[in-house]
């Protein structure tokens, strides 16, 4: 691609403009000038190529088309587009919209993320000579950089853009390049790239003249019958392709690597392809393909019990009249089948169903049972996918090959245009809010606001609501539909505590063990039945300590201790990933007494294995399951028996469907509840009542066993009595009480900066500018958060508490983004950070 320079719009005929939005967090869109050729190409929704500042090419979307130009600065004009369709409707870009003013983020980040960056470009300018130039004609005009440029293009082919800067050893390099344009001394080019490549596979077939008469084919083995090597190739192709008698299958060929790594001559297949025997041709393969084949997939037929009928009419029933209705249905009774019922009336219908799910991999169940019902129609979006992958999806969304998608929360940013139903399961997930980068969306609210602009329904599943969520629906603003049993005979497991506070002073405890859950464990695994243990915490030990000096190994970057993990014999940071070698004495004092301190996964199966020789146990965490189908490996083999006990961390908690799991044992739940947070009860009672649901999913009773240092923690009675109810009522009440959601609305202010004085300094101003701005009260902090340093920088917390139905909220978030930016402007403060995170989760 040719550019003209870009930086000169004639004023002389009318053009047309358009504002677009790019992938950088400016807060407007920016205008550009359509260059006349090009002007029936461009529509809302294309991608087209800018340049944005002096030297950054950058794929933008068209979001208007307009008369008139900007008003404060000179247009340039777009360089090129690169569609024929759009790539992003208009309910998307009303969906962007909405994110960033919700989330008070730039549309420019919200892109960042929506679109697979397979659909941006890479694109690098680059300088080259003009070959008709004649430099020695023009030498005594060049200024000294203009003629060292040119005299380094002279030995080379092209240079990138960004590297003139470097070779002229200047910053601006603009004048310089724009001044050599002009005296048409280089040509400014581009190479653009699309980065989304689909996956080709290269196949041979026969020639079809010698499938035309069985006479050709006879002289053709003729004419082989010296050629050995030859010959066995074709043979192998005949006994693969069963193509003498149903000649239609050569058609499809035989991948090419078939025949190369089948220990068969490359250079005789080579001659056969250059004698025209065989012929060689190119598909373009799915990438979903590919990873259908590693799941085996047998038809799943059911039919709905009376009660989950019942519970499909009445989610029915309520969307005559509400947009959002919440499935509240306890662990195993079936939620998913309801899903898929109501999944087949919408798609029957014509309409686009979303399915949003926490984590792809820890839903493969499900994933799977989906795939048997919808076979190629369901497209999966997946948080372990390439950007390749990623693609493929968005087309087959946009071209209609996937009317229904399963996907986690940036499947939101499909280019859906006709959806019917989203369905958020496990809505109470906070893997549904993203953290870093902006924007800092929840998948779970952004989906209702995505159905609206589609004139959809949403159904909200759980066990175990969220509080917001149930509130809801209790107070009538979403319908409220309970499946109150588990399908079949299955009962909910019973719950016992063992109290090691008790078992401590008794001497019953072997190390982390009580022996109530080491006697049931025996028990279970007696009966050759299956044991999950269920430890929110990864590696060895949360940390080291001396025994002589209380000395304990810290990240030097952040403020935690560091995660001894047995298995590599290293310390661990698990905020900024630091790693170093495990100590064998202690570092202040000398002493060789190191000791570890509290227990992760890694040392429950340790001492398990001493407690246990005969017993085949595995772990599953971060740490085992970084591999792409380690997690699934893990799955099958606990499926199918080969793994009598699972250790594992909040990944052992969700959606797991086993049939011979009886107990489920939990350690250190006192942590988890008193961990400060508002929603640290809500958090315990979710993910203690999902792991439990683990246990006893058919006829038989399962039971459940946490250890704890006190039983009669009010959370653990409503654990203990399967009671959400009790739970609810009891948070509701607290968080009115001290105003928290979903009385208010929480905006949190995290101020970051390297230096701890300037972010404490920043902090503090920032809290006196928006108390008086937005009232003494609802302003808490600056305080530091649990852990107030990572990666080197400083970090306090401000929480701006926003009471529902009293506070215009659109009003109190220009204020509070006022405050920040008065903050910025003072020339101290410009190197603090400021990061806004609306509803944390
Ligand atoms: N109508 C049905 N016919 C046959 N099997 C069913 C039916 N409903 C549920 N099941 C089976 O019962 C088990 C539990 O169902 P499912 O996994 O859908 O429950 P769930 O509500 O999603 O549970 P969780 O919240 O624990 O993930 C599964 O093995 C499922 O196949
Ligand atoms: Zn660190």
């Amino acid at each position: 691609m040719l550019l003209k320079d870009p930086n000169q719009v004639p004023e002389s005929r009318t053009i047309k403009y358009v504002d677009v939005i790019i992938p950088v967090p400016i807060p407007k869109r920016y205008r550009y000038a359509i260059p006349k050729e090009l002007e029936p190409y461009v529509h809302i929704g294309f991608r087209v190529v800018v340049q944005f500042g002096e030297r950054r090419l950058l794929t933008a979307i068209v979001a208007e088309v307009l008369e008139n130009p900007p008003e404060h600065y000179q247009a340039k004009y777009i360089l090129d587009v690169l569609d024929f369709e759009p790539t992003v409707n208009a309910t998307q870009l009303q969906l962007w919209k909405w994110i960033a003013d919700y989330y008070m983020c730039t549309v420019g980040e919200v892109m960042n993320i929506a679109i697979p960056s397979g659909l941006k470009l890479t694109s690098t300018s680059k300088v080259q000579l003009n070959p008709e130039f004649n430099y020695f004609e023009h030498e005594m005009e060049l200024n000294p950089h203009e003629d060292k440029l040119l005299n380094h293009l002279r030995g080379v082919n092209a240079v990138p853009y960004d590297q003139v800067s470097e070779i002229l050893g200047i910053k601006s390099v603009y004048q310089v390049i724009k001044s050599l344009i002009k005296r048409r001394a280089i040509i400014l080019f581009e190479e653009v790239k699309e980065k989304y490549k689909p996956k080709k596979i290269k196949k041979i077939r026969l020639r079809d003249a010698y499938l035309e008469s069985e006479q050709a084919m006879e002289e053709l083995f003729a004419s082989l019958s010296k050629k050995t090597k030859q010959e066995e190739i074709l043979l192998k192709y005949l006994s693969e392709l069963p193509v003498l008698s149903r000649p239609e299958l050569n058609r499809e060929g035989l991948e090419k690597t078939e025949i190369t790594h089948g220990g068969f001559s490359t250079s005789s297949l080579n001659t056969l392809l250059k004698n025209q025997i065989f012929e060689e041709f190119e598909v373009v393969q799915s990438r979903l393909d590919e990873m259908e084949e590693s799941v085996t997939v047998e038809a799943y037929d059911f039919t709905l019990n009376d009660i989950q009928a019942g519970a499909l009419d009445d989610i029915l029933e309520i969307f005559k009249e509400r947009d959002v209705c919440l499935l509240h249905g306890i662990t195993g009774s079936g939620k998913t089948e309801v899903y898929i019922e109501l999944v087949k009336k919408v798609l029957a219908n014509g309409s686009q169903v979303l399915l949003m799910v926490p984590e792809i991999v820890l839903t493969a169940q499900m994933v799977v049972r989906l795939r048997k019902v919808f076979g190629e129609s369901v497209g999966i979006y997946h948080s372990k996918f390439s950007d390749n992958e990623r693609v493929e999806v968005w087309k087959g969304v946009a071209e209609g090959k996937f009317p229904f998608v399963v996907g986690v929360r940036s499947s939101l940013f499909l280019p859906f245009d006709n959806l019917g139903l989203v369905i958020v399961d496990e809505e109470h997930e906070s893997s549904y809010k993203q953290y870093d980068p902006a924007p800092r969306y929840h998948a779970r609210d952004m989906a209702v606001v995505l159905a609206k602009l589609h004139h959809a329904k949403v159904l909200l599943g759980s066990a175990t609501p969220s509080v917001e969520s149930y509130y809801l629906a209790k107070t009538q603003k979403y319908g409220l539909v309970e499946l109150k049993q588990r399908y079949g005979n299955a009962q909910l497991p019973a719950i016992h505590f063992a109290d090691i506070r008790k078992e401590r002073k008794r001497k019953t405890m072997k190390s982390e063990f009580s022996s109530l859950l080491l006697d049931g464990i025996k028990e279970s695994l007696n009966l050759n039945e299956q044991v999950i243990l269920f430890q929110n915490r990864r590696g060895y030990a949360p940390f080291l300590t001396c025994e002589e000096c209380a000395w304990t190994p810290k990240c030097n970057q952040c403020s935690v201790s560091l995660t001894y993990h047995m298995y590599r014999n290293e310390l661990r940071c698990h905020y900024c990933g630091y790693r170093e070698p495990a100590p064998k004495h202690c570092i202040a004092c000398g002493s060789s007494k190191v000791k570890t301190v509290g227990v992760g996964t890694e040392k429950i199966e340790e001492e398990l294995k001493v407690l246990l020789p005969e017993t085949r146990i595995q772990r599953m965490d971060l740490d085992t399951t970084k591999r792409k189908y380690s997690y699934q490996k893990i799955i099958s083999d606990f499926e199918n028996q080969q793994i009598d006990i699972l250790i594992g961390t909040q990944m052992v908690s969700k959606g797991l469907d086993f049939d011979h799991v009886s107990l489920v044992g939990v350690f250190d739940v006192d942590r988890m509840i008193h961990f400060p947070d508002f929603r640290s009860h809500e958090r315990t009672f979710q993910l203690i009542t999902q792991v439990s649901g683990r246990a006893g999913r058919r006829e038989k009773l399962g039971k459940v066993i946490i250890q704890t240092a006190n039983p009669n923690q009010l959370i653990l009675q409503h654990v203990f009595n399967h009671d959400y109810w009790s739970f609810f009522k009891r948070e509701v009440w607290e968080r009115k009480q001290y105003l928290y959601p979903p009385f208010t609305r929480i905006v949190k202010l995290s101020v970051k900066s390297e230096s701890r004085e300037l972010t404490d300094h920043a902090a503090e101003q920032l809290a006196v500018y928006l108390r008086g701005r937005i009232g003494q009260k609802r302003v808490l902090g600056p305080e530091f958060p649990v852990i107030d340093k990572i990666r080197n920088q400083y970090l306090k917390d401000l929480i701006v508490k926003l009471e529902r139905g009293k506070v215009d909220l659109v009003k109190a978030k220009t204020l509070i983004a006022e405050q920040i930016e008065r903050l910025r402007q003072q020339k101290g403060f410009r190197k603090v950070y400021i990061v806004v995170d609306v509803d944390p989760a």
